[in-house]
């Protein structure tokens, strides 16, 4: 395995060569791109976080690596994508045969080579070039949408009844989604929803692992050498016509219902990572992110890793925050399967990156629709507390939709 630097400033995404296999994490230029499979592995069930972590660490003390960079990202990387769930829990970790990747002016590519290949690239593969074919990327002609295995109608239902369950004291939190299928004519190509996504959530870590695509604004935790770090999101609000922004804004903030969702979720962070870390620093105020589509309470979580914990393991005590989860964890994620009664498959679950040093980023793939051929399946939840509003937080998973349906729709 061969890491070197290589002198090019182009876009990241613009590199993805084929339709298939795209592997990405990539926010404001910067991240990681991979396709091709050097090697992979589906781990399941409560233990897949461990099992991934095992797999990996085995992995790569196996590896002979040469690194001439030395950053988070470089020498042996692995996308990742975990269940939201222990159960059915289909986890996907791949490792990529080609991994391009750009922090700040650096720009790197990495290859696991077979004795007899060669490192092929001194800039980029683009389009025309000898370094390497980039297909086209296709575009859906028609778009169509058909309910999921939680329709709207259901949603709703599911709401209320967790409104019902939690002025009856039962919990304090639970995070409800539902889904809807999209279906096109020719197969969906990963890279003309990366690139819209890209273009229109640059703030945004736009992903995509085996299949997972999408843009998410919650970063679930950053791991680099002792640092570790977290976006945390909870409380949402949307533009709406003739009411300006900042208006928009300054109601979020003061709004009790989307503080307590917030403090939710910054309490559940913070109390399963402070047990690792030497130090934590928590805003005790949250800030107002701005997204096209939304905004949400923000808070920037900080801190020291105290012991040699990878960032998977750091994530195994984590999730499911109560920003996709609920408070207490366990009576949400029972009244989730309950009242949602789909598999959400890997919507809401960590996706992300690792190094061999067991740094890397993981967020929370939200935004975001498994795709497969001509189908996608696209995922939109909202935090529900006891004053929660059916109808309003059928809006919000609606606005939450809008990112990946006009990412298909071009
Ligand atoms: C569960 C989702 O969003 C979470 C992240 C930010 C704000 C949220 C909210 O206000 O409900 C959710 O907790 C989703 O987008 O599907």
């Amino acid at each position: 395995m061969l890491t070197r630097r290589v002198i090019d400033d182009g876009d990241l995404l613009a590199a993805l060569p084929v339709p298939d296999d795209a592997l990405a994490w990539v926010r404001q230029g910067e991240g990681l791109i991979g396709w091709g499979v050097a090697a992979r592995v589906e781990p399941t069930g409560p233990g897949r976080f461990a099992e991934a972590d095992r797999w990996w660490r085995e992995f790569t003390a196996g590896l002979a690596v040469s690194d001439e960079v030395g950053l988070p990202g470089t020498g042996p990387v692995a996308f990742v994508s975990l269940a939201f769930a222990d159960r059915p829990g289909r986890s996907v970790v791949v490792v990529p045969r080609t991994v391009i990747g750009r922090q700040g002016d650096t720009t790197w590519v990495t290859e696991i080579t077979h004795r007899d290949d060669r490192a092929r690239f001194t800039s980029l593969p683009q389009p025309g070039t000898e370094t390497g074919t980039v297909l086209p990327v296709r575009r859906p002609s028609v778009v169509r949408y058909a309910e999921g295995q939680l329709p709207v109608t259901g949603y709703r239902e599911a709401v209320r009844k967790a409104v019902a369950r939690m002025r009856a004291g039962e919990l304090d939190k639970v995070v409800l989604a539902h889904d809807l299928v999209a279906a096109t004519e020719e197969p969906i190509d990963a890279r003309f929803l990366l690139r819209n996504l890209a273009l229109r959530y640059p703030s945004c870590w736009t992903f995509a692992v085996d299949g997972l695509i999408g843009a998410t604004p919650e970063l679930l935790l950053r791991r680099s050498g002792p640092v570790v770090s977290s976006r945390v999101l909870a409380g949402t609000s949307w533009p709406r016509a003739g009411v300006d922004t900042d208006q928009v804004a300054a109601g979020l903030l003061a709004s009790p219902k989307d503080r307590h969702e917030h403090t939710y979720a910054v309490q559940s962070l913070a109390d399963s990572l402070r047990p690792f870390c030497s130090d934590l620093s928590v805003p005790e105020e949250p800030y107002v992110l701005r997204l096209p589509n939304v905004l949400h309470l923000a808070s920037d979580v900080t801190g020291h890793v105290a012991g040699d914990a990878s960032l998977l393991q750091l994530a195994e005590a984590v999730h499911p925050t109560a920003a996709v989860g609920g408070t207490p964890t366990p009576d949400a994620v029972r009244l989730i399967s309950e009242l949602e009664g789909m598999d959400r498959g890997r919507y809401a679950g960590p996706v992300g990156w690792v190094d061999a040093n067991g740094d890397g980023e993981l967020g929370i793939a939200l935004r975001c629709a498994e795709v497969a051929g001509t189908s996608a399946r696209l995922f939109a939840g909202c935090g529900i507390v006891a004053d929660s509003d059916p109808d309003t937080e059928v809006h919000e998973a609606a606005a939450k939709l809008l990112p990946i349906r006009d990412a298909l729709e071009g």
